[in-house]
């Protein structure tokens, strides 16, 4: 074969990772602590999607948002929280904390854990080889001794419609970054994104309507989640439509106002459109097809992480589609990282059981999310639904959230409402449902349980203190005993 790089940018690293956000991070910090040599390759900003136009950026604007709500639902505090947001001071806080897209931070715990940082785009050559094009044209060829792990997440989705294009339409990149206010804002979707927008940028002064194809919002949880969370937010003031769906964009010349034609006819109008339409798997320029897979396809793994048909390649995150949460792609990163060591050493026996050291079964079982919209809203396992499809024998168990001393305690006029589902031939908990004010941090302790297969005739020894939200759990363990 001819070789056409030259030796000094030939490299050969244990372990090579196509792509620097918190997963493939992750997956070098575990191969690096088990001993084996690692290198990255990262076209943008190490820290990934979440650090920079994801979670932290959104987390970082939603914060005063939902504080300043808690705050007014309190006696003798709510007075002192009318007035409003201070956009600019939050917008400074947000650049902050994203470092000002700048990743110095990251790059230097690389350093220190020696892990070798490749500038540029990457792709596979073939098995255990990846080329990386530099950003100054230079070129290097990486050979991986043991594995190649592709963490090269996911972007947003755009549909293919009539004038978006020119529309200049924000996607969760601009939703998360910009430092203006639209004065009206219409959001497409209704999933995660379409929520979270909602809710931050209708606090900070923008009239948002929402087109939602679907029935509801946040469809991937229990029904009645996104009912509390959309009566919330049109009790604020945002528009939500269900059941329509968007046939065109019009914005002239790209500036001025932007139309949102919607099938039937009728039109929205407004100062910037967000498509929060979901997401699509950064794969289609990685090389896939050196090694038999199809480019922009979602990349199916087994339980240790590894591409189905292959025993090098792994792909770990947003890009095997198991779970588009960053704290999920963590967990299979922990996993991934363990299980190529111990393939590596060949000494270690792996563990691919449910549950097991190298099998990151949580996927497929308890895979916790939380909502940071006002109310919040947290599930964990499987809905009602699910659990009815997976063909479990199964009892909802439905809670009042207003029920709970704490919840009038934590907030006069508390509205919130929990649900567990519980397998009636194990007596465990498969799933559990919460939204109302202060519930992101309750779910934890549903996860816990649900990983733990926790008994039902155990948990009511798990006594939770007087008078916290928690005690959510006591009031449903009851109602199931009773
Ligand atoms: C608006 C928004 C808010 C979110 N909020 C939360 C939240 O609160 N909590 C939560 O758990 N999850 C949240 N998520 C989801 C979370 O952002 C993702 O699950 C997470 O970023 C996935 O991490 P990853 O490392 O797999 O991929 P990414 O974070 O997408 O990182 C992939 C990296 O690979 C690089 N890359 C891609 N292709 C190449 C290539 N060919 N060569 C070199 N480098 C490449 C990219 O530049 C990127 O840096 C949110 C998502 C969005 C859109
Ligand atoms: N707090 C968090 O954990 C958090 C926050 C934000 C995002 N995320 C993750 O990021 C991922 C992406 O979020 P998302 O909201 O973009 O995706 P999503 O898949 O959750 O929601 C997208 C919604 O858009 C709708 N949709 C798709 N095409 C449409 C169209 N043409 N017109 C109208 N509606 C359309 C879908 O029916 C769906 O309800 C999620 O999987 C989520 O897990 C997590």
């Amino acid at each position: 074969m001819t070789r056409t790089v030259e030796s000094e940018h030939e490299h050969e690293y244990d372990v090579v990772v196509l792509g620097a956000g918190p997963v493939g991070e992750n997956v070098v910090d575990r191969v690096r602590a088990a001993g084996l040599s690692a290198a990255i390759v990262e076209s943008e900003l190490i820290g990934g999607e979440c650090s920079y136009w994801a979670c932290m950026p959104s987390k970082a604007l939603l914060r005063p948002v939902i504080a300043r709500s808690d705050a007014r639902k309190v006696a003798g505090l709510r007075q002192s929280v009318y007035g409003p947001l201070d956009a600019l001071e939050v917008f400074a806080h947000r650049d902050e904390v994203v470092g000002d897209w700048t990743d110095d931070g990251q790059v230097d715990w690389l350093d220190s854990i020696g892990v070798r940082i490749f500038r540029g785009h990457g792709r596979l050559l073939g098995p255990r080889r990846v080329e990386v094009a530099g950003p100054e044209g230079e070129r290097h060829v990486l050979t991986a001794r043991h594995a190649v792990a592709v963490c090269t997440g996911s972007r947003a989705v755009l549909p293919d419609l009539p004038g978006l294009s020119g529309a200049r339409p924000w996607t969760s990149r601009e939703a998360t970054s910009s430092d203006r206010v639209p004065g009206r804002l219409i959001v497409v979707g209704g999933g995660v994104v379409g929520v979270e927008m909602a809710t931050a940028w209708h606090a900070f002064g923008s009239k948002v309507t929402m087109l939602v194809r679907g029935g509801g919002l946040l469809p991937r949880m229990e029904p009645f989640v996104g009912e509390h969370v959309a009566a919330a937010l049109t009790a604020r003031g945002a528009d939500i439509r269900t059941g329509v769906s968007v046939t065109a964009v019009v914005r002239d010349g790209g500036t001025g106002p932007v139309t949102v034609v919607l099938e039937g006819g009728d039109h929205v109008e407004g100062d910037q459109v967000l498509f929060a339409t979901g997401r699509a798997p950064r794969t289609e320029d990685i090389g896939l097809e050196k090694v038999g897979l199809k480019p922009g396809s979602w990349l199916d793994v087994d339980d240790s992480l590894r591409v189905t048909g292959t025993d090098w390649l792994y792909a770990v995150g947003d890009v095997n589609h198991r779970a588009l949460l960053t704290h999920q792609g963590k967990y299979q990163a922990r996993i991934a990282g363990g299980a190529i060591a111990a393939r590596a050493k060949g000494t270690e026996a792996l563990d691919e059981s449910n549950w097991g050291a190298h099998a990151a079964t949580a996927d497929h079982a308890a895979v916790p999310q939380v909502v940071f919209s006002d109310p919040e809203a947290a599930a964990v396992g499987l809905s009602l639904a699910e659990a009815e499809r997976a063909g479990h024998r199964v009892r909802a168990v439905d809670l009042d959230m207003s029920h709970v001393a704490g919840a009038g305690l934590y907030a006069q006029g508390y509205r919130g409402h929990a649900r567990m589902v519980v397998d009636l031939d194990r007596e465990v908990i498969l799933g559990a449902s919460f939204v109302g004010p202060g519930i992101g941090e309750l779910v934890h302790s549903a996860t816990v349980a649900v990983v733990g297969e926790v008994p039902i005739a155990r948990l009511w020894h798990a006594v939770p203190s007087y008078p916290t939200l928690s005690e959510a759990w006591l009031r449903l363990l009851e109602a199931y005993r009773s």
